[in-house]
């Protein structure tokens, strides 16, 4: 598994709090920026994670924001990414083996700190669900 993440200014302290967390874990993860707090634009940040899922480079993104939506409309538009915005386990849970989703994004200012290590350890050991699941997700990718 090749593990990537990034950021814009509203999701670096978070960023570098999931980098720990994993890296904690002995788990590795390629941190493609920001890393400041002075202001940047997210679409460009969430591009460089969709495009390194779009050509195979990874196979898991994690894209931080303040509220995680914005990284998730612009990932979303890049072919093969299945990003979604999670702010609880369930649904962390849910978006990898019902949605199979390739990017998590997280909302710094939406939840905290501990809620997001949580959602990010649920949302990685979870597994892609087959059957129903699979169809629908191979009919996302038709469109
Ligand atoms: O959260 C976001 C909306 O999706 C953006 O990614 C930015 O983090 C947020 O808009 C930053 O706002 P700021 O007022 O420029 O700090």
């Amino acid at each position: 598994m090749k593990l990537v993440i990034a950021n814009d200014h509203g999701g670096k302290k978070l960023k570098d709090a999931i980098m720990l967390h994993l890296r904690n874990q002995h788990i590795e993860i390629t941190d493609l920026g920001v890393n400041q707090l002075e202001s940047v634009d997210y679409p460009a940040y969430a591009q460089k994670v969709g495009n390194m899922i779009t050509e195979h480079k990874a196979t898991l993104g994690i894209l931080c924001c303040g509220t995680g939506i914005g990284m998730s409309i612009a990932a979303n538009k890049l072919p093969g990414v299945r990003a979604a915005v999670v702010s609880d386990t369930f649904s962390a849970q849910a978006t990898r083996e019902h949605n199979h989703s390739n990017v998590l994004c997280l909302g710094e200012r939406v939840i905290g700190e501990g809620l997001a290590l949580l959602i990010v350890d649920t949302w990685l050991k979870a597994t892609p669900l087959a059957g129903r699941h699979l169809e629908r997700v191979k009919q996302l990718d038709s469109e």
